[in-house]
Protein backbone atom coordinates (compact mmCIF):
# COMPACT_ATOMS: atom_id res chain seq x y z
CA UNK A 1 0.00 0.00 0.00
CA UNK A 2 1.32 3.57 -0.67
CA UNK A 3 1.29 5.92 1.91
CA UNK A 4 -1.07 9.20 1.30
CA UNK A 5 1.12 12.36 0.67
CA UNK A 6 1.64 13.64 4.15
CA UNK A 7 3.27 17.50 2.52
CA UNK A 8 1.32 18.89 -0.82
CA UNK A 9 2.95 22.54 -2.21
CA UNK A 10 0.31 23.69 -4.91
CA UNK A 11 0.80 26.32 -7.13
CA UNK A 12 -2.24 27.64 -7.22
CA UNK A 13 -1.41 30.27 -10.15
CA UNK A 14 1.96 30.83 -11.87
CA UNK A 15 1.27 34.72 -11.78
CA UNK A 16 3.50 36.44 -9.81
CA UNK A 17 3.66 40.80 -8.55
CA UNK A 18 7.91 40.28 -8.49
CA UNK A 19 10.66 39.20 -10.75
CA UNK A 20 12.95 36.91 -8.91
CA UNK A 21 16.93 36.31 -10.13
CA UNK A 22 16.55 32.42 -9.01
CA UNK A 23 12.77 31.79 -9.42
CA UNK A 24 12.11 28.12 -10.34
CA UNK A 25 8.97 28.99 -12.02
CA UNK A 26 10.24 32.06 -14.14
CA UNK A 27 7.05 33.92 -12.85
CA UNK A 28 6.16 37.06 -14.28
CA UNK A 29 2.67 38.87 -14.22
CA UNK A 30 1.34 36.97 -17.10
CA UNK A 31 -1.27 34.34 -16.07
CA UNK A 32 -1.19 31.33 -18.09
CA UNK A 33 -4.13 29.56 -19.99
CA UNK A 34 -5.23 26.64 -18.30
CA UNK A 35 -4.73 27.29 -14.61
CA UNK A 36 -7.52 25.35 -12.61
CA UNK A 37 -11.03 26.89 -12.00
CA UNK A 38 -12.39 27.85 -8.60
CA UNK A 39 -14.04 24.62 -9.06
CA UNK A 40 -11.62 21.97 -10.64
CA UNK A 41 -9.38 23.68 -7.71
CA UNK A 42 -12.02 22.42 -5.12
CA UNK A 43 -12.61 19.17 -6.91
CA UNK A 44 -8.67 19.09 -6.40
CA UNK A 45 -9.11 19.73 -2.31
CA UNK A 46 -11.73 16.92 -2.27
CA UNK A 47 -9.59 14.07 -3.75
CA UNK A 48 -6.92 15.18 -1.49
CA UNK A 49 -9.28 14.72 1.53
CA UNK A 50 -10.17 11.62 0.19
CA UNK A 51 -6.78 10.14 0.40
CA UNK A 52 -5.31 11.43 4.17
CA UNK A 53 -4.87 14.82 5.77
CA UNK A 54 -1.56 16.35 4.68
CA UNK A 55 -0.62 20.16 5.46
CA UNK A 56 -1.54 22.16 2.35
CA UNK A 57 0.87 24.45 1.61
CA UNK A 58 -0.52 27.21 -0.86
CA UNK A 59 2.26 28.35 -3.17
CA UNK A 60 3.30 30.07 -6.60
CA UNK A 61 4.03 32.32 -8.18
CA UNK A 62 2.16 34.41 -5.46
CA UNK A 63 -0.84 32.92 -4.30
CA UNK A 64 -2.07 36.38 -3.14
CA UNK A 65 -2.72 37.32 -7.04
CA UNK A 66 -5.25 34.83 -7.56
CA UNK A 67 -8.88 36.19 -5.97
CA UNK A 68 -10.37 32.94 -4.96
CA UNK A 69 -7.15 32.06 -2.61
CA UNK A 70 -9.57 32.74 0.64
CA UNK A 71 -12.13 30.44 -0.50
CA UNK A 72 -9.77 27.09 -1.82
CA UNK A 73 -8.11 28.22 1.32
CA UNK A 74 -11.72 27.87 3.35
CA UNK A 75 -13.00 25.14 1.11
CA UNK A 76 -10.00 23.30 2.28
CA UNK A 77 -9.73 24.03 5.89
CA UNK A 78 -13.44 23.18 6.53
CA UNK A 79 -12.58 19.74 5.01
CA UNK A 80 -10.01 18.98 7.53
CA UNK A 81 -6.27 19.96 6.18
CA UNK A 82 -4.00 22.30 7.85
CA UNK A 83 -3.45 25.29 5.90
CA UNK A 84 -0.28 27.74 5.16
CA UNK A 85 0.27 29.92 2.64
CA UNK A 86 3.73 30.80 0.88
CA UNK A 87 4.10 34.70 -0.47
CA UNK A 88 6.50 36.96 -1.08
CA UNK A 89 5.00 39.03 1.65
CA UNK A 90 4.50 42.16 -0.54
CA UNK A 91 0.68 42.12 -0.95
CA UNK A 92 -0.36 41.80 2.35
CA UNK A 93 -2.09 44.67 4.25
CA UNK A 94 -4.68 44.24 7.17
CA UNK A 95 -7.55 43.06 5.32
CA UNK A 96 -6.11 40.42 3.82
CA UNK A 97 -4.23 38.94 6.94
CA UNK A 98 -8.07 39.26 8.20
CA UNK A 99 -9.66 36.99 5.52
CA UNK A 100 -6.51 34.61 5.36
CA UNK A 101 -7.28 34.08 8.95
CA UNK A 102 -10.80 33.70 8.22
CA UNK A 103 -9.94 31.21 5.84
CA UNK A 104 -8.44 29.18 8.48
CA UNK A 105 -4.65 29.49 7.20
CA UNK A 106 -2.62 28.23 10.46
CA UNK A 107 0.82 29.79 9.22
CA UNK A 108 2.15 32.05 6.40
CA UNK A 109 5.95 31.47 4.63
CA UNK A 110 7.71 34.91 3.44
CA UNK A 111 10.17 35.18 1.76
CA UNK A 112 13.87 36.86 2.83
CA UNK A 113 16.51 36.84 0.57
CA UNK A 114 19.36 39.01 2.07
CA UNK A 115 20.07 40.96 5.64
CA UNK A 116 19.87 44.06 4.24
CA UNK A 117 17.18 45.89 1.41
CA UNK A 118 19.79 45.93 -1.31
CA UNK A 119 20.65 42.42 -1.41
CA UNK A 120 17.10 41.26 -1.14
CA UNK A 121 15.52 43.66 -3.68
CA UNK A 122 18.35 42.80 -6.34
CA UNK A 123 17.62 38.95 -5.18
CA UNK A 124 13.95 40.27 -6.06
CA UNK A 125 14.20 42.01 -9.06
CA UNK A 126 12.13 44.78 -7.90
CA UNK A 127 13.35 47.83 -5.79
CA UNK A 128 11.64 48.27 -2.14
CA UNK A 129 10.46 44.90 -2.45
CA UNK A 130 12.34 44.56 0.92
CA UNK A 131 10.54 46.90 2.64
CA UNK A 132 7.22 45.95 1.15
CA UNK A 133 7.68 42.31 2.91
CA UNK A 134 8.82 43.61 6.30
CA UNK A 135 5.76 45.80 6.19
CA UNK A 136 3.80 42.74 5.08
CA UNK A 137 4.97 40.97 8.55
CA UNK A 138 4.30 43.50 10.42
CA UNK A 139 0.48 43.30 9.30
CA UNK A 140 1.06 39.43 10.15
CA UNK A 141 1.62 39.99 13.59
CA UNK A 142 -0.76 42.89 14.29
CA UNK A 143 -3.38 39.63 13.10
CA UNK A 144 -2.15 37.16 15.32
CA UNK A 145 -1.36 34.96 12.13
CA UNK A 146 1.39 33.06 12.54
CA UNK A 147 4.73 33.43 9.99
CA UNK A 148 7.85 31.79 9.18
CA UNK A 149 10.82 32.53 7.28
CA UNK A 150 12.10 30.90 3.57
CA UNK A 151 15.61 32.30 2.64
CA UNK A 152 17.36 30.82 -0.66
CA UNK A 153 20.92 30.89 -0.07
CA UNK A 154 23.10 31.12 -3.19
CA UNK A 155 26.92 32.73 -3.18
CA UNK A 156 25.33 36.47 -3.05
CA UNK A 157 23.59 36.15 0.19
CA UNK A 158 25.99 33.58 1.62
CA UNK A 159 27.75 35.79 3.84
CA UNK A 160 23.87 37.23 4.97
CA UNK A 161 22.47 34.20 6.52
CA UNK A 162 23.63 34.33 10.21
CA UNK A 163 21.76 37.84 9.65
CA UNK A 164 18.98 37.00 8.08
CA UNK A 165 18.14 34.31 11.16
CA UNK A 166 19.31 36.90 13.44
CA UNK A 167 16.58 39.34 11.69
CA UNK A 168 14.00 36.12 11.82
CA UNK A 169 14.17 35.45 15.77
CA UNK A 170 14.15 39.20 16.51
CA UNK A 171 10.60 39.71 14.72
CA UNK A 172 9.42 37.10 16.01
CA UNK A 173 9.08 34.10 13.04
CA UNK A 174 8.28 30.53 14.14
CA UNK A 175 10.22 29.77 11.80
CA UNK A 176 13.58 29.79 9.62
CA UNK A 177 13.58 27.25 6.93
CA UNK A 178 16.11 27.70 4.29
CA UNK A 179 16.41 26.59 0.64
CA UNK A 180 19.57 25.89 -1.24
CA UNK A 181 19.19 26.86 -4.87
CA UNK A 182 18.32 24.39 -7.24
CA UNK A 183 19.27 25.62 -11.01
CA UNK A 184 16.09 25.47 -12.22
CA UNK A 185 13.38 27.83 -14.07
CA UNK A 186 15.34 31.47 -14.15
CA UNK A 187 17.53 29.68 -11.45
CA UNK A 188 19.41 27.91 -14.46
CA UNK A 189 20.96 31.15 -15.32
CA UNK A 190 22.38 31.59 -11.79
CA UNK A 191 24.39 28.29 -12.46
CA UNK A 192 27.67 29.77 -11.11
CA UNK A 193 25.76 31.54 -8.51
CA UNK A 194 25.07 28.24 -6.59
CA UNK A 195 27.48 27.61 -3.07
CA UNK A 196 30.55 24.93 -4.38
CA UNK A 197 29.85 21.71 -2.38
CA UNK A 198 32.29 22.36 0.58
CA UNK A 199 30.42 25.45 0.93
CA UNK A 200 27.50 23.44 1.55
CA UNK A 201 28.99 21.53 3.97
CA UNK A 202 30.20 24.24 6.08
CA UNK A 203 26.86 25.94 5.74
CA UNK A 204 24.83 22.88 6.72
CA UNK A 205 27.58 22.08 9.66
CA UNK A 206 26.52 25.86 10.94
CA UNK A 207 22.75 24.74 10.92
CA UNK A 208 23.48 21.99 12.91
CA UNK A 209 25.36 24.30 15.56
CA UNK A 210 22.69 26.58 15.36
CA UNK A 211 19.90 24.14 15.96
CA UNK A 212 21.21 23.99 19.58
CA UNK A 213 20.55 26.91 20.70
CA UNK A 214 18.40 29.62 18.54
CA UNK A 215 14.92 29.42 20.17
CA UNK A 216 12.97 29.21 16.80
CA UNK A 217 12.12 26.16 13.93
CA UNK A 218 14.87 25.50 11.62
CA UNK A 219 14.60 23.53 8.83
CA UNK A 220 17.09 22.77 5.76
CA UNK A 221 14.82 21.86 2.79
CA UNK A 222 16.26 20.93 -0.71
CA UNK A 223 19.31 19.87 1.50
CA UNK A 224 19.12 16.71 1.90
CA UNK A 225 22.97 16.37 2.91
CA UNK A 226 22.14 18.09 5.57
CA UNK A 227 20.63 14.24 6.83
CA UNK A 228 23.67 12.37 6.32
CA UNK A 229 25.72 15.40 8.42
CA UNK A 230 23.18 15.33 11.10
CA UNK A 231 24.37 12.02 11.64
CA UNK A 232 28.03 12.16 11.45
CA UNK A 233 28.05 15.05 13.86
CA UNK A 234 25.72 13.00 16.40
CA UNK A 235 28.13 10.01 15.54
CA UNK A 236 31.09 12.31 16.38
CA UNK A 237 29.65 13.81 19.43
CA UNK A 238 28.75 10.10 20.71
CA UNK A 239 25.36 10.27 20.49
CA UNK A 240 22.74 9.04 18.03
CA UNK A 241 20.02 10.98 15.94
CA UNK A 242 16.30 9.88 17.70
CA UNK A 243 13.52 12.31 18.12
CA UNK A 244 14.61 12.51 21.83
CA UNK A 245 18.18 14.22 20.73
CA UNK A 246 17.05 15.75 17.35
CA UNK A 247 13.76 16.02 17.64
CA UNK A 248 11.45 15.91 14.34
CA UNK A 249 14.41 15.99 11.87
CA UNK A 250 15.17 12.36 13.57
CA UNK A 251 11.89 11.50 11.73
CA UNK A 252 12.36 12.45 8.45
CA UNK A 253 14.60 12.19 5.52
CA UNK A 254 16.31 14.20 3.52
CA UNK A 255 14.85 14.45 -0.18
CA UNK A 256 10.68 13.68 0.42
CA UNK A 257 9.60 14.48 -3.32
CA UNK A 258 7.63 11.16 -4.44
CA UNK A 259 7.81 9.86 -1.24
CA UNK A 260 5.76 12.29 1.22
CA UNK A 261 5.35 15.34 -0.65
CA UNK A 262 4.39 16.16 -3.99
CA UNK A 263 3.83 20.18 -5.95
CA UNK A 264 1.15 20.24 -7.95
CA UNK A 265 1.02 23.19 -10.80
CA UNK A 266 -1.11 25.91 -11.50
CA UNK A 267 -2.13 23.66 -14.71
CA UNK A 268 -2.85 20.74 -12.58
CA UNK A 269 0.72 18.87 -13.65
CA UNK A 270 1.70 16.85 -10.17
CA UNK A 271 5.66 16.92 -10.17
CA UNK A 272 7.98 15.66 -7.16
CA UNK A 273 8.49 19.01 -6.23
CA UNK A 274 8.72 21.96 -7.52
CA UNK A 275 12.44 22.69 -8.84
CA UNK A 276 11.97 19.10 -10.82
CA UNK A 277 10.30 19.66 -13.83
CA UNK A 278 9.27 15.80 -15.13
CA UNK A 279 5.26 15.26 -14.19
CA UNK A 280 3.99 12.47 -12.77
CA UNK A 281 0.32 13.32 -14.23
CA UNK A 282 -2.33 15.99 -15.04
CA UNK A 283 -4.84 15.88 -12.57
CA UNK A 284 -7.38 16.83 -15.27
CA UNK A 285 -6.65 14.31 -16.52
CA UNK A 286 -6.24 11.19 -13.91
CA UNK A 287 -7.27 11.07 -10.63
CA UNK A 288 -4.81 12.52 -8.32
CA UNK A 289 -4.88 9.17 -6.26
CA UNK A 290 -3.94 6.95 -9.55
CA UNK A 291 -0.99 9.41 -10.21
CA UNK A 292 0.28 9.31 -7.00
CA UNK A 293 0.03 5.72 -6.54
CA UNK A 294 0.86 4.14 -10.00
CA UNK A 295 3.31 7.03 -11.58
CA UNK A 296 7.10 5.49 -13.17
CA UNK A 297 7.67 8.56 -11.84
CA UNK A 298 7.26 8.36 -8.20
CA UNK A 299 7.51 4.45 -8.15
CA UNK A 300 11.19 5.37 -8.90
CA UNK A 301 11.83 7.53 -5.93
CA UNK A 302 10.38 5.63 -3.50
CA UNK A 303 12.94 2.57 -5.20
CA UNK A 304 16.38 3.90 -3.17
CA UNK A 305 17.37 0.92 -4.65
CA UNK A 306 17.37 2.72 -8.17
CA UNK A 307 19.56 5.84 -6.94
CA UNK A 308 22.49 5.97 -9.71
CA UNK A 309 26.45 7.03 -9.33
CA UNK A 310 27.86 7.19 -5.61
CA UNK A 311 24.45 8.21 -4.37
CA UNK A 312 23.13 4.63 -4.82
CA UNK A 313 26.39 2.90 -3.10
CA UNK A 314 26.23 5.35 -0.35
CA UNK A 315 25.22 4.19 3.40
CA UNK A 316 22.95 7.05 3.90
CA UNK A 317 20.77 6.71 0.90
CA UNK A 318 17.80 5.85 2.97
CA UNK A 319 18.36 9.46 5.12
CA UNK A 320 19.31 11.96 2.66
CA UNK A 321 18.58 10.49 -0.87
CA UNK A 322 20.38 13.76 -2.80
CA UNK A 323 18.70 16.46 -4.21
CA UNK A 324 16.25 14.67 -7.68
CA UNK A 325 15.94 18.16 -8.92
CA UNK A 326 19.47 18.73 -9.09
CA UNK A 327 20.68 15.40 -10.64
CA UNK A 328 17.93 16.37 -13.16
CA UNK A 329 19.29 19.73 -14.03
CA UNK A 330 22.85 18.27 -14.07
CA UNK A 331 22.17 14.75 -16.16
CA UNK A 332 18.86 14.95 -17.12
CA UNK A 333 18.59 11.58 -15.55
CA UNK A 334 16.41 12.50 -11.69
CA UNK A 335 17.89 9.37 -10.18
CA UNK A 336 21.54 10.22 -10.89
CA UNK A 337 23.77 11.28 -7.94
CA UNK A 338 23.36 14.83 -5.97
CA UNK A 339 25.98 16.99 -8.21
CA UNK A 340 26.26 19.22 -4.88
CA UNK A 341 27.59 16.52 -2.19
CA UNK A 342 31.37 16.02 -1.24
CA UNK A 343 30.69 12.84 0.37
CA UNK A 344 32.71 9.96 -1.07
CA UNK A 345 30.46 6.26 0.13
CA UNK A 346 33.45 3.48 0.23
C1 LIG B 1 6.70 20.74 9.66
C2 LIG B 1 6.17 21.07 8.57
C3 LIG B 1 6.87 21.16 7.27
C4 LIG B 1 7.63 20.26 6.61
C5 LIG B 1 7.99 18.89 7.04
C6 LIG B 1 8.02 20.83 5.37
C7 LIG B 1 8.79 20.21 4.42
C8 LIG B 1 8.93 20.64 3.14
C9 LIG B 1 9.44 19.88 2.07
C10 LIG B 1 9.90 18.48 2.13
C11 LIG B 1 9.42 20.64 0.98
C12 LIG B 1 9.82 20.25 -0.39
C13 LIG B 1 11.17 20.58 -0.74
C14 LIG B 1 11.66 19.63 -1.72
O1 LIG B 1 10.93 19.34 -2.68
O2 LIG B 1 12.77 19.10 -1.53
C15 LIG B 1 8.90 21.90 1.37
C16 LIG B 1 8.74 22.94 0.54
C17 LIG B 1 8.16 24.10 0.91
N1 LIG B 1 7.72 24.44 2.16
FE1 LIG B 1 7.76 23.33 3.77
N2 LIG B 1 7.51 22.08 5.30
C18 LIG B 1 6.80 22.31 6.43
C19 LIG B 1 6.11 23.43 6.77
C20 LIG B 1 5.98 24.48 5.94
C21 LIG B 1 5.15 25.60 6.22
C22 LIG B 1 4.32 25.77 7.46
C23 LIG B 1 5.29 26.44 5.17
C24 LIG B 1 4.68 27.76 4.86
C25 LIG B 1 3.94 28.43 5.65
C26 LIG B 1 6.20 25.84 4.24
C27 LIG B 1 6.59 26.38 3.08
C28 LIG B 1 7.20 25.68 2.08
C29 LIG B 1 7.35 26.17 0.76
C30 LIG B 1 6.93 27.50 0.27
C31 LIG B 1 7.95 25.18 0.02
C32 LIG B 1 8.35 25.23 -1.43
C33 LIG B 1 7.21 24.85 -2.27
C34 LIG B 1 7.42 25.34 -3.65
O3 LIG B 1 7.05 26.49 -3.89
O4 LIG B 1 7.93 24.57 -4.47
N3 LIG B 1 6.59 24.65 4.74
N4 LIG B 1 8.61 21.87 2.69
C1 LIG C 1 9.31 28.62 -1.69
C2 LIG C 1 10.66 29.18 -1.74
O1 LIG C 1 11.32 28.67 -2.89
C3 LIG C 1 12.24 29.66 -3.27
N1 LIG C 1 12.74 29.39 -4.61
C4 LIG C 1 12.27 29.84 -5.79
N2 LIG C 1 13.04 29.43 -6.79
C5 LIG C 1 14.01 28.66 -6.26
C6 LIG C 1 15.11 27.92 -6.80
N3 LIG C 1 15.37 27.91 -8.10
N4 LIG C 1 15.89 27.25 -5.95
C7 LIG C 1 15.64 27.26 -4.61
N5 LIG C 1 14.61 27.93 -4.05
C8 LIG C 1 13.82 28.63 -4.87
C9 LIG C 1 11.47 30.93 -3.11
O2 LIG C 1 12.32 32.05 -2.96
C10 LIG C 1 10.68 30.68 -1.86
O3 LIG C 1 11.27 31.23 -0.72
N1 LIG D 1 6.01 33.79 -4.43
C1 LIG D 1 6.18 33.16 -3.19
C2 LIG D 1 7.54 33.42 -2.58
O1 LIG D 1 8.33 34.14 -3.09
C3 LIG D 1 5.95 31.67 -3.20
C4 LIG D 1 6.49 30.89 -4.31
S1 LIG D 1 8.15 31.21 -4.76
C5 LIG D 1 8.39 30.14 -6.09
O2 LIG D 1 7.82 32.91 -1.53
S1 LIG E 1 10.22 33.31 -6.33
FE1 LIG E 1 8.13 33.71 -5.65
S2 LIG E 1 8.06 35.98 -5.51
FE2 LIG E 1 9.83 35.49 -6.72
S3 LIG E 1 9.15 35.63 -8.88
FE3 LIG E 1 9.01 33.48 -8.22
S4 LIG E 1 6.92 33.27 -7.53
FE4 LIG E 1 7.38 35.46 -7.55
Amino acid sequence: MVKPPRLIAWELTWGCNLACVHCRGSSTSEIPEGELSTSEAKHFVDEIVEMGDPILILTGGEPLVRKDVYEIARYATDKGLRVALATNGTLLNDGVVKKLKDAGVQRVSISIDGSTAQTHDDFRGVPGAFESSMRGIEYLKAGGLGFQINTTITKRNIDEIPAILEIATNIGAEAHHIFLLVPTGRGKELENEEIPPAEYERVLNWFYDQQKHVKIQLKATCAPHYFRIMRQRAKREGTEVTVKTHGYEAMTRGCLGGISFCFVSSTGDVQPCGYLPVIAGNIKEKSFKEIWEDSVLFNDLRDYDKLGGKCGRCSYKNVCGGCRARAYAATGDYMAEEPYCIYNPR
